[in-house]
């Protein structure tokens, strides 16, 4: 479904992804893994089209989308987490929810409520600014707005990252039911192991920009696998 052949990415005169190769199955949960700054956002930017590729490409369901901009991409059913919990900080959580609703048009018809019947909790907050609400409500909320253009493909950069315990149970539960009852394709960036262990059917791993790993969830369980993700 998603295909990454040779993605080269740079910022600047730093390049920073080297031939990056990645395929993600439709309906596969793929994490991409490894160490702190070794380009795991900046991949996922560049499929997302938020950064140029300096060479490459990105093909989404058989179209080369490499050439296309973001909202393009978000049209053909990508869907993007950035790192973060970014929301609109002084609009409500209802008005965050209404703004993805009228970017993505008719397509989303029902979609708001669907959004929200995975994170039951955002119903009561609905009238809340969201630069009010916890960063794991922020994050479900960040969650909830990428899924209402209903993507096929959702991609979360570290969706755990800074979430307090309770929530992080709650956003690992969400991204199963995505997976596992929905069907959902995900690309997950995930440093934790024993998160990738219980979500992801495939994984990936990148160092120094380059993927030196990558294989089946059993796989995860090598010693030379730690090796590559131990700091
Ligand atoms: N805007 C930027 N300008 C220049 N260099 C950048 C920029 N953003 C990231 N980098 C560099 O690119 C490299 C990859 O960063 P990136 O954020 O993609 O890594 P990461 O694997 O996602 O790291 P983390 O786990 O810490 O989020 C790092 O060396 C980082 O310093």
């Amino acid at each position: 479904m998603l295909t990454v052949q040779g993605l080269d990415v740079a910022y600047g005169r730093a390049q920073v992804l080297f031939g990056v190769d990645l395929v993600a199955p439709a309906g596969d949960l793929v994490c991409v893994m490894g160490r702190n700054g070794v380009g795991k956002t900046t991949l996922l930017k560049a499929i997302m089209g938020v950064l140029p590729v300096r060479s490459g490409r990105v093909l989404f369901n058989g179209r080369d989308v490499t050439g296309l901009k973001t909202h393009q991409r978000v049209s053909l059913g990508l869907g993007y987490v950035p790192p973060g919990h970014p929301t609109f900080p002084q609009l409500t959580v209802g008005e965050n929810l209404q703004v993805a609703a009228e970017a993505a048009g008719a397509a989303s018809r029902g979609a708001v409520d669907e959004a929200l019947d995975l994170f039951p909790a955002l119903r009561g907050l609905l009238r809340r600014r969201a630069g009010f609400l916890s960063g794991g409500q922020q994050q479900q909320l960040a969650i909830a707005r990428a899924l209402v253009s209903r993507p096929k493909m959702l991609l979360l950069d570290e969706p755990t990252e800074g979430i307090q315990p309770s929530i992080i149970l709650e956003i690992e539960e969400a991204v199963q039911r995505l997976h596992r009852d929905l069907g959902l394709a995900i690309l997950l960036v995930e440093q934790y192991l024993e998160l990738a262990l219980r979500l992801a059917d495939r994984f990936v791993i990148l160092d120094a920009g380059e993927v030196v790993r990558s294989g089946e969830r059993t796989e995860l369980q090598d010693p030379s696998v730690h090796a590559l993700l131990s700091v």
